[in-house]
C-alpha cells in the first residue's frame, strides 16, 4: 500500500498505516512484551526523583550508548525478532541503523512529552524509523516556531512512521497522555547512533 507523505518543517513524514496486518501486528506485539528486557528508570526533577511515564529496553551494536535525562540505558543484545524488524525498517527507509530503542505504555497515563530526538550521538538530520503495536494512540509533531503548527497521527496496530531531513532540528515530537480506555502500546524507534 502506498504510504503517506507529509512535508514539515523542511522535513518529511513517511507513514505506512498498514506495515503489518492486523494479526500479525498482535502477535509481534505478545512477543515483544514478553522478550524485550523492559527496564523502567527514575529521573530527577528539580532535587525530587520520578519514575518515567513508560517502560524501556535499549538494543544496539555493542558500545553503542544512549544517554538521555540523565538516564543511562543499559545495552542489550538484538534479538532475531528486532532484527527482522530492522531490516524491514532500513528496506522501507533506504537507512542504516545500529540501535533501537523501545518504549512500553502500559496505559493511557503512560506518555512522552515533547521533545525532539537531536541528541549529538544522533548526529545532523537523523532518521528515525518507528513501528507502532498495540493500542492506537495520538502521536502529535509541531514546529519549534510555531506550536500551532502541528500534525496529528493515530498510529495504527502495525504502522510505520519514518520521521527525516532536519525534522528534529525544527520540530518535536510527543505522544500525549490519554483518559479514553487504553490498552498497552509498543513502539520500536530505530536510529544511526554514532559512538562519542
Ligand atoms: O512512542 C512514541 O510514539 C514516541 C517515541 C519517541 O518519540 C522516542 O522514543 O523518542
Ligand atoms: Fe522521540
Amino acid at each position: 500500500m502506498t504510504p503517506q507523505t507529509h512535508l514539515f518543517c523542511n522535513g518529511e513524514i513517511i507513514y505506512h498505516p498498514h506495515f503489518f496486518t492486523d494479526s500479525e501486528a498482535s502477535q509481534l506485539f505478545s512477543e515483544l512484551e514478553k522478550d524485550l528486557p523492559w527496564q523502567c528508570d527514575k529521573i530527577r526533577i528539580m532535587g525530587k526523583e520520578h519514575f518515567i511515564p513508560r517502560l524501556h529496553a535499549w538494543l544496539a551494536d555493542p558500545n553503542i550508548h544512549y544517554n538521555y535525562s540523565g538516564i543511562d540505558l543499559k545495552i542489550n543484545p538484538w534479538t532475531q525478532q528486532v532484527l527482522k524488524l530492522k531490516t524491514l525498517a532500513e528496506d522501507k527507509s533506504h537507512w542504516t541503523f545500529n540501535s533501537m530503542l523501545a518504549n512500553y505504555y502500559r496505559d493511557g497515563k503512560d506518555s512522552n512529552g515533547w521533545h525532539a530526538d537531536n541528541e549529538k550521538e544522533l548526529g545532523r538530520n537523523p532518521l528515525i524509523a518507528m513501528f507502532s503495536f498495540g493500542q492506537i494512540r495520538r502521536f502529535s509533531i509541531r514546529s519549534n516556531e510555531n506550536h500551532k503548527n502541528k500534525l496529528d497521527f493515530d498510529l495504527n496496530n502495525g504502522s510505520l512512521i519514518i520521521m527525516k531531513g532536519p525534522l528534529q532540528h525544527t520540530s518535536q515530537h510527543c505522544l500525549r497522555k490519554t483518559k479514553k480506555k487504553c490498552d498497552a502500546r509498543i513502539s520500536l524507534t530505530f536510529r544511526l547512533t554514532h559512538p562519542q
